[in-house]
């Protein structure tokens, strides 16, 4: 069996205060290095919440989850940042960019936490820039882009320091149809070729038929049981 990306298991979140809310509610998944997941699900699901958690951006409440061999549950704050910026790219569906900075200083940001000399950071960020198509935008501004050409900022900032795992949470939600299939295809694309595992939040079923060859569909915190959307090119898989 090849060396899984993701394994959870028994994972669980929940928000307290009067009312505890569990987010995520006893999941278990595996993921393959490589493979290319769609998660979808109604509003409330837990779909966000699974993603920071893959993210290290949040703690589990139970349970474990171990990303690329790491145990993220036992991890401390400082492994947990180590992780953020070596192993996980995330895209936003509001992109996420800082105002202030060029294109290729938005690309090349993960490069500078991660102490990169400025020379081979900004030779990799206008490589990065130049595979999402975007050579000749190296020094606008955010606000001087459109919104398909921003999420290719973001999605370039997102896999310039080649990391395991890409997470995208509804990367096309402010985007029009045309350049929603645009953006898709190149992240499936760009990971694809790059070997990256990719997980993505969406609302559009479409959309994760034509990226992803396999679905996962969450309800209340729970992945549900029977359910599998294979894309009619490809064979059907496991559920989860
Ligand atoms: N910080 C928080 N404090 C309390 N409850 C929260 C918090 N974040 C999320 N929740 C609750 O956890 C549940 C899952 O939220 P989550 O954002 O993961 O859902 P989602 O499937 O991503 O929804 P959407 O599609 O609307 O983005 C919801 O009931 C939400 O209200």
């Amino acid at each position: 069996m090849p060396a899984a990306a993701i394994v959870a298991q028994s994972l669980s979140k929940n928000y307290g205060g009067t009312d505890v809310v569990w987010a995520v509610k006893d999941l278990s998944l595996r993921v393959e290095r490589g493979e290319r997941v769609a998660i979808v699900g109604k509003s409330g699901s837990g779909k966000s919440t699974l993603l920071n958690l893959l993210a290290g951006m949040d703690h589990p409440t139970a349970g474990e989850l171990t990303v690329a061999g790491r145990n993220l549950h036992q991890s401390t704050h400082q492994e947990m940042a180590r992780y953020r910026l070596e192993t996980v790219g995330v895209v936003f569906q509001a992109f996420q960019l800082i105002p202030q900075r060029t294109a290729l200083q938005n690309v090349e940001l993960p490069l500078l936490l991660a102490g990169i000399h400025r020379q081979q950071r900004q030779a990799r960020a206008r490589e990065a820039l130049a595979q999402v198509g975007l050579s000749h935008r190296l020094t606008h501004h955010p606000y001087q882009l459109s919104g398909g050409e921003q999420q290719r900022v973001a999605i370039a900032r997102a896999l310039i320091h080649a990391p395991q795992l890409v997470l995208a949470d509804e990367p096309t939600g402010n985007l029009d149809s045309a350049t929603s299939d645009d953006i898709v295809s190149l992240l499936s694309k760009l990971c694809e070729e790059q070997g990256t595992t990719l997980l993505l939040v969406t609302h559009d079923d479409d959309v994760a038929r034509r990226t992803c060859r396999r679905t996962i569909r969450m309800s209340d915190g729970r992945i549900c049981p029977a359910d599998s959307t294979p894309s009619p090119l490809q064979p059907p898989e496991r559920t989860h």
